[in-house]
């Protein structure tokens, strides 16, 4: 009889992953522990790929970079308190720059944090989230995990991306409950994250503005590049004339050598711009706020899908708020041919700006003194690189971020990833795992010997994993350089480190290959012969202590005060 069939059973470690599976969640990037072993585990034996780290910082950033380069969640999975804490860098990391990821994590029992009783990893990580993340929510029973896994990863996706968290208790893990009723909770995800079109009247404004402008110019922000409109970007530059300026993570969406790319005129351009269209660009201190350097009669569009964004530092004359792919459409739609041409001479103006600032840094490329420096190590990497255009570029240091910029060209969208809207060291080998595991496409990190040593042991990860990944490190022994000097006693100063430092022989700890290299001719050939080998590889450049400035190209951050050091 119906009574004595034993009723198929379900827990909430099945239901996490049958939920995450039926939203088409395909990796996970963590570090194991308790209360959450076992969900990796069941996680691998049912299909999602499993991506175990060292650290949880890593893990976050590995998340947050997938999400940004497949426009959907990534997911971080973390153990309770200190490993939900080392996780959360990477997910406010992912709200400031916009990219769409949930991090999961397990925490302790509800009655014993609050009464405070001293549980193991005992911590309320719900309120320790929320000031960081776009949204924290916590499932408290296990018919709601399917709730708690589709309201997280709409929300990390929809409107503006950024970073939720979502808590599971130990308990509710464990919690068991018939399968068929379980089933019935879990749902799949209809139009995550729909179109949000601009009123006609608002792209009306912008295109009356852009019609009338004598000189005006497009910043192209990751938020361009994220959108993944690229035909649709790349038309309203070419048939509008319009020079642009492509911010760091949006080199690439159209390629660096285009000739609108005022990249090499940048500080004429802002300054002389009299129209500026924002398109997934904030202006922020990247931008100087929109103050710094620019035309103090410049009158800015902006296209963002946050209405509260508008106005943020400057006044806006023409807000289009929408996803980047809608507007456009609608600026298709409702500009007239010819409608908006940019004038030639302002072209002509850049142009040959363009082509003097050029020969200068091709001149600066051209030398090549010994002890090596950034320069002539890049102008090597972007040589090599040049001839495997799928490769992904990481990059994060100071000089080594700031240079690498300028030196290292991209002519594919969404293939430089760095430190970003935040600045943020430790975002290398996390970022460098994720895109090689998402793309299957080769890895160049670039990186600075400080911003390495955030998240160097994930070397070991990239070996465990064997994956495409070559980290160039830049090791001029030091933060920012390895000449200071401490004149008080013999201890390092505090921005020095080990320039004889053989970080090649990390990668052959771990059974990657090393080479050291002390020119850009071995640079070269290093790097070809990693590339070629498809596998783990690391290039140790030994570059002279005494280059680089104070935080590279944003010294002027510093605050002056009666300045202590030399
Ligand atoms: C999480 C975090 N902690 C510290 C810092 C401050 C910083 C900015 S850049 C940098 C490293 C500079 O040295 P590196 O050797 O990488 O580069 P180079 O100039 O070529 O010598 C640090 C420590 C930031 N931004 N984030
Ligand atoms: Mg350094």
């Amino acid at each position: 009889a119906a009574a004595d069939v034993p009723t198929e059973l379900t827990d909430g470690y099945h239901l996490v992953v049958d939920a995450l599976k039926m939203n088409d969640v395909d990796t996970i990037y963590g570090v194991v522990g308790i209360p959450i072993t076992d969900l990796a585990r069941l996680a691998q034996a049912q299909g999602i790929r499993y991506i175990g780290f060292r650290h949880e910082s890593n893990a976050g950033h590995a998340a947050a970079i997938a999400g940004y380069l497949n426009k959907k969640p990534g997911v971080a999975l973390t153990v309770s308190a200190p490993g939900f804490l080392n996780g959360l860098v990477a997910l406010a990391n992912a709200t400031t720059n916009c990219f769409p990821m949930v991090q999961i994590s397990g925490s302790s029992e509800r009655h014993l944090v609050d009464l405070k009783q001293g549980d193991y990893e005992e911590m309320d990580q719900l309120a320790a989230a929320q000031p960081f993340v776009k949204a924290a929510y916590r499932v408290s029973r296990v018919e709601d995990i399917g709730r708690g896994i589709a309201r997280a990863l709409r929300t990390a996706i929809s409107g503006r991306p950024g970073g939720v968290y979502l808590d599971i208790p130990a308990a509710v893990l464990g919690a068991i409950m018939p399968k068929a009723e379980g089933d019935r909770t879990l749902s799949r995800l209809v139009d995550p994250a729909p179109r949000q079109l601009p009123a006609p009247e608002a792209v009306d404004r912008a295109i009356e503005l852009l019609a009338s402008a004598e000189r005006p110019l497009v910043v192209l922000g990751k938020g361009a590049a994220y959108a993944q409109a690229d035909a649709k970007v790349r038309e309203f530059i070419e048939s509008t004339g319009i020079p642009y300026v492509p911010m760091s993570m949006a080199k690439g969406l159209l390629p660096d050598d285009h000739p609108q790319s005022a990249a090499t005129a940048r500080s004429l351009a802002l300054k002389k711009a009299d129209v500026v269209m924002l398109v997934g660009a904030r202006l922020n201190w990247l931008l100087g706020h929109g103050q710094t350097g620019w035309n103090p009669d410049a009158k800015f569009i902006q296209i963002d899908i946050d209405p509260k964004e508008m106005d943020s530092n400057q006044p806006i004359s023409a807000p289009l708020v929408g996803d980047i792919e809608s507007v456009l459409d609608v600026l298709a739609e409702r500009t007239k041919p010819g409608q908006i041409q940019a004038p030639s001479a302002w072209r002509d103006e850049l142009g040959e700006r363009s082509a003097q600032n050029v020969a200068k840094m091709a001149k600066r490329l051209e030398a090549d003194p010994q002890p090596m420096q950034f320069m002539g190590a890049l102008k090597a990497v972007r040589d090599v690189v040049r001839r495997h255009p799928e490769t992904y570029i990481v990059n994060e240091g100071a000089n080594a971020l700031d240079i690498a910029r300028n030196v290292i060209d991209m002519h594919v969208p969404r293939h430089r990833l760095d430190s970003g809207t935040w600045g943020v060291m430790g975002i290398g080998m996390g970022y460098a795992i994720a895109a090689a595991v998402e793309s299957g496409a080769p890895v160049v990190a670039i990186e600075g010997d400080s911003a390495f040593g955030f998240s160097g042991i994930e070397i070991e990860t990239i070996c465990r994993y064997r994956l495409p990944v070559v980290t160039v490190i830049m090791n001029n022994g030091g933060v920012y350089r390895g000449d200071d000097v401490n004149p008080y006693d013999d201890a390092p100063s505090p921005t020095t480190l080990m320039s004889a430092a053989r970080h090649d022989l990390l990668i052959e700890s771990f059974g990657g290959k090393g080479y050291r290299a002390t020119t850009p001719a071995e640079v070269t050939a290093a790097l070809t012969e990693a590339l070629a080998s498809g596998g783990p590889a690391l290039i140790d450049c030994v570059i002279d202590p005494s280059a680089g400035t104070e935080s590279g190209h944003i010294s002027h951050l510093n605050p002056k005060g009666i300045t202590v050091g030399n």
